[in-house]
C-alpha cells in the first residue's frame, strides 16, 4: 500500500462510525488522474488534493498527525458530522487552502497561534460548533482569507481588526461578541453577519454610544433607580400598614421580572434604534411589488406590523439549530405576541426577483394546518423568515423528548388528529402549489408544530426552489427518500412528499425516531419502513406500536405484551403508512388516496381519549378474533368483562 493510503487508514481509525468509508482499502489505488477510488477523496493529476468527508455521521476526534503526513493535501472538509474535541491543531497541515469544520461538536477555546504559518488559507468555516473564547489572533495575520464563517459558536470578546479585504463570505453572527465592529469589516458585509451578537455596535449595526453619553445615561439611570427605590419603599410601607397580603403579591411580581431580566438568552438586544435598515413598511403591500431596500417585508395584510428595530430590540431565545440555521423566538414589545425568526444561510438559489415572488406566493397560503409566513428579510448572505411562535412544541419533541410535566404522552386520539391535520395541510400545499416539484419537501416531525389543542401546524414548507441545491440535497426530508441518490439523477417528485408522510405516520405509531431523517437515498437495515414491514410480516404486530400509544409504560422489551391493546384503525393507519413508504414510486400510493384513507379513520373527542373511553366504546372484538394476520391482544383492564374469552 502507498504511504498515503496507510496514512489515510490511520486517520480513519481515529474516527468512529466511519461506515461511509468502508471502501477505503489499501489494495485499491487512491487516484488515477482526477478520478478517485476511495470515497471522499479529491484527486488532481493522480495525487490526493483534498478530503471531502461531509454528512457521514462521523464521530471521534481528528487525528491531525496523520493528516499532516499528507503533503499534497490542500483542502479538508469534515462538515456536518459529529466530530468532537478541541480545535484540531491544523497548523500542522500548513499548506491547506480551505478548511471546513462547520456543523460538528468541536468545543473549547482556540489558542491564539492556532493558524500561525497557514499563509495559503483562503477559506475557513468553523460555524455551528461550540468554540468559545476569543477569536484567535493568528487568524488576522492570514491576509488571504476571504471566506470566514464563525457563526453560531460561543466566541466572545471583540472582533479583531482584519483590515480591509474583499470578503466573499463573512459571518460572526450568533456568538457573544461585543464592542465596536472594526472599520475594515464594513466592506461587503451587512448586519446579518453580526446578528445575535449581544453587544456589538457600529456600522452596519446601530452606532456605539460614546462614553460621555454612557456616563450621562448611567447617571440618569442611577438617579431614576434611586427615585424608584424610594417610591417602592414608601409604597411598601403604605401597603404593609394597610393590607399585608398585597405586599406578598408584589414580591412575587418583582421576582418574576428579575428572572426575566437576568435571562442569559437575550440575544437581539441592541443599544439604540437608528441604523439604515429601519423598516420601510407601508400600510399596503407596496414593499412587495419588487425588490426595493433592505427591509422587513410583510407578506400578509391580516397581521399587525412591527419594524425591524422592534425585532432587533426584542428579548429572544434560541429555539434550536436546524439544518439551515438557527431559529429564535422573539417576544415583541407589545408583550403579547411571540414570533419565530428563522435564519437561512443557504438560500441563494433564486435571484432577488424570484425570491420576492416566491415569498408573495407563500404569503397567499392560508390553511389551519399551515404555519403562515408573516414577513421576510432578504439579505445577500442570509435570509430571515418570520412566522408565529407555536406554543406546544413539535411532534418530534412529544414523541422523542423528555417525558414529564407539560409533555404528556400522546394517546391514539391525539396521534390520529395530528396525522389527519398533517395530511390535510400537505394536500392543501399540493393543490395550491402545483408547479413546485416538492410542494412541501421537508416534512418531518420537528416541522410539525402543535398548538394547545394538539392541532398540527406544518412549517418549513415549499422552500426547495430557494435553497442551494447541494445543501437541500443533504438536508431536506424529501431527499432522504429512496428515489434520491446523490450519485445519480435526482428522481424526487411530489411523490417524495408522500414518502415523508409515510415515514411520519410510522414514526407517530411506533414512537421510533426514523434514521431515515439522517441519511440520503435508499435506507439500510435500520430503515423504519423496513423494520415495520419485517415486524408485521413476522406477526409481532403489537410490538410495532409505541408502548405509550397502547397504554403500556415501558419499552417493548420491558412490556408484557398481554397487557397491550391496539385497534383496527391503528392497524389501518399502519398500513397507510407502509403504502406511502413503498420504495418503488410506481407502487407507492398517491397523496389523494392516502388522504382519503386517513380521513376514513375516526377518533373520539380528546377528553374522552384521556379517560380511555376509547377502549370501552370502540373495541371491535370481531376484528381481533377474525384477524389471522395480526396478533391482536387486548390491554388487561378490570372494566373488560370479556377479557378471558378474548385471550382464550
Ligand atoms: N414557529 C415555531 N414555533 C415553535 N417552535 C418552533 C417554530 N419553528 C421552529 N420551532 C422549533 O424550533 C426548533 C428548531 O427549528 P428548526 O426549524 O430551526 O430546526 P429543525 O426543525 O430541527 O430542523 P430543520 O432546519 O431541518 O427544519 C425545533 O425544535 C422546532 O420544532
Amino acid at each position: 500500500a502507498s504511504g498515503a493510503a496507510e496514512t489515510l487508514l490511520r486517520f480513519k481509525s481515529s474516527l468512529t462510525n466511519a461506515i461511509a468509508l468502508s471502501n477505503w482499502n489499501s489494495s485499491v489505488p487512491l487516484c488515477s488522474g482526477d478520478r478517485q477510488f476511495w470515497t471522499g477523496l479529491i484527486c488532481r493529476k493522480g495525487q490526493l488534493y483534498g478530503l471531502r468527508l461531509e454528512n457521514m455521521s462521523l464521530g471521534g476526534a481528528v487525528d491531525v498527525d496523520a493528516l499532516a503526513a499528507l503533503p499534497t493535501l490542500r483542502t479538508l472538509s469534515l462538515m456536518n458530522n459529529g466530530l468532537q474535541g478541541p480545535m484540531p491543531d491544523v497548523k500542522q497541515i500548513g499548506a491547506l487552502r480551505a478548511l471546513y469544520l462547520s456543523n460538528n461538536n468541536f468545543s473549547g477555546s482556540i489558542s491564539g497561534d492556532a493558524f500561525e504559518g497557514m499563509g495559503n488559507l483562503k477559506k475557513l468555516y468553523l460555524s455551528r460548533n461550540e468554540f468559545s473564547g476569543e477569536i484567535p489572533a493568528s487568524l488576522v495575520e492570514l491576509k488571504g482569507v476571504v471566506e470566514l464563517g464563525l457563526e453560531e459558536n460561543l466566541f466572545e470578546g471583540r472582533i479583531p481588526d482584519f483590515g480591509e479585504r474583499d470578503w466573499k463570505y463573512l459571518n460572526f453572527s450568533g456568538n457573544r461578541l461585543e464592542g465596536p465592529i472594526p472599520y475594515g469589516l464594513k466592506k461587503n458585509t451587512n448586519f446579518t453577519s453580526f446578528l445575535g451578537d449581544n453587544g456589538l455596535c457600529g456600522e452596519p449595526l446601530a452606532p456605539c454610544k460614546s462614553s460621555t453619553k454612557k456616563w450621562s445615561i448611567l447617571i440618569g439611570v442611577l438617579s431614576g433607580a434611586a427615585a424608584l427605590i424610594l417610591c417602592l419603599v414608601l409604597l411598601r410601607c403604605f401597603l404593609r400598614t394597610s393590607k399585608s397580603s398585597v405586599a406578598v403579591h408584589d414580591d412575587t411580581k418583582t421576582e418574576t421580572k428579575t428572572k426575566l431580566f437576568l435571562s442569559p438568552k437575550i440575544l437581539f438586544k441592541r443599544p439604540e434604534k437608528t441604523h439604515q435598515y429601519s423598516s420601510t413598511d407601508s400600510d399596503d403591500n407596496s414593499n412587495l411589488s419588487g425588490p426595493t431596500g433592505s427591509a422587513l417585508c410583510f407578506v400578509r395584510t391580516d397581521r399587525s406590523r412591527f419594524d425591524f428595530q422592534e425585532l432587533l430590540a426584542a428579548s429572544a431565545e434560541v429555539l434550536g439549530s436546524g439544518s439551515f440555521g438557527k431559529s429564535y423566538k422573539a417576544m415583541l414589545s407589545n408583550g403579547l405576541s411571540a414570533v419565530v425568526v428563522k435564519r437561512f444561510g443557504q438560500m441563494n438559489a433564486a435571484g432577488k426577483e424570484e425570491f420576492y415572488s416566491h415569498m408573495r406566493l407563500l404569503g397567499r397560503l392560508s390553511h389551519p394546518n399551515l404555519l403562515p409566513l408573516i414577513a421576510f428579510y432578504y439579505g445577500k448572505d442570509d435570509k430571515l423568515l418570520v412566522s408565529d411562535f407555536v406554543p406546544n412544541g413539535s411532534l418530534a419533541s412529544h414523541l422523542h423528548g423528555k417525558r414529564g410535566e407539560g409533555n404528556a404522552r400522546l394517546n391514539w386520539g391525539k396521534r390520529l388528529k395530528i396525522i389527519k391535520g398533517v395530511a390535510r395541510g400537505l394536500s392543501y400545499l399540493h393543490k395550491e402549489l402545483p408547479n413546485l416539484s416538492l410542494p412541501h419537501g421537508h416534512l418531518k416531525s420537528s416541522n410539525v408544530l402543535l398548538d394547545q389543542n394538539f392541532t398540527p401546524i406544518l412549517s418549513d414548507y415549499a422552500l426547495f426552489p430557494l435553497l442551494q441545491k447541494s445543501h437541500a440535497h443533504h438536508h431536506m426530508a424529501a431527499f432522504k427518500s429512496p428515489e434520491f441518490s446523490p450519485a445519480h439523477h435526482d428522481r424526487t417528485s411530489k411523490s417524495s412528499d408522500v414518502w415523508s408522510l409515510g415515514i411520519l405516520i410510522l414514526e407517530t405509531l411506533t414512537g421510533k425516531f426514523p434514521t431515515n431523517y439522517l441519511r440520503q437515498g435508499k435506507g439500510a437495515a435500520d430503515d423504519l419502513a423496513a423494520w415495520v414491514n419485517a415486524v408485521v410480516r413476522e406477526e409481532w404486530t403489537a410490538e410495532v406500536f409505541d408502548g405509550d400509544l397502547l397504554g403500556g409504560s415501558g419499552t417493548a422489551a420491558e412490556e408484557d405484551y398481554c397487557d397491550w391493546d391496539y385497534n383496527e384503525d391503528m392497524l389501518k393507519l399502519l398500513k397507510i403508512g407502509m403504502c406511502c413508504c413503498e420504495w418503488e414510486i410506481g407502487k407507492r400510493w398517491g397523496l389523494k388516496q392516502a388522504v382519503e384513507k386517513i380521513e376514513e379513520l375516526n377518533y373520539d373527542d380528546d377528553e374522552e381519549e384521556e379517560n380511555y373511553s376509547y377502549y370501552e366504546s370502540d373495541y371491535n372484538e370481531s376484528f381481533y378474533s377474525n384477524s389471522s394476520n395480526f396478533k391482536g391482544r387486548r390491554r388487561t383492564r378490570t372494566t373488560h368483562e370479556d377479557e378471558s374469552s378474548f385471550l382464550s
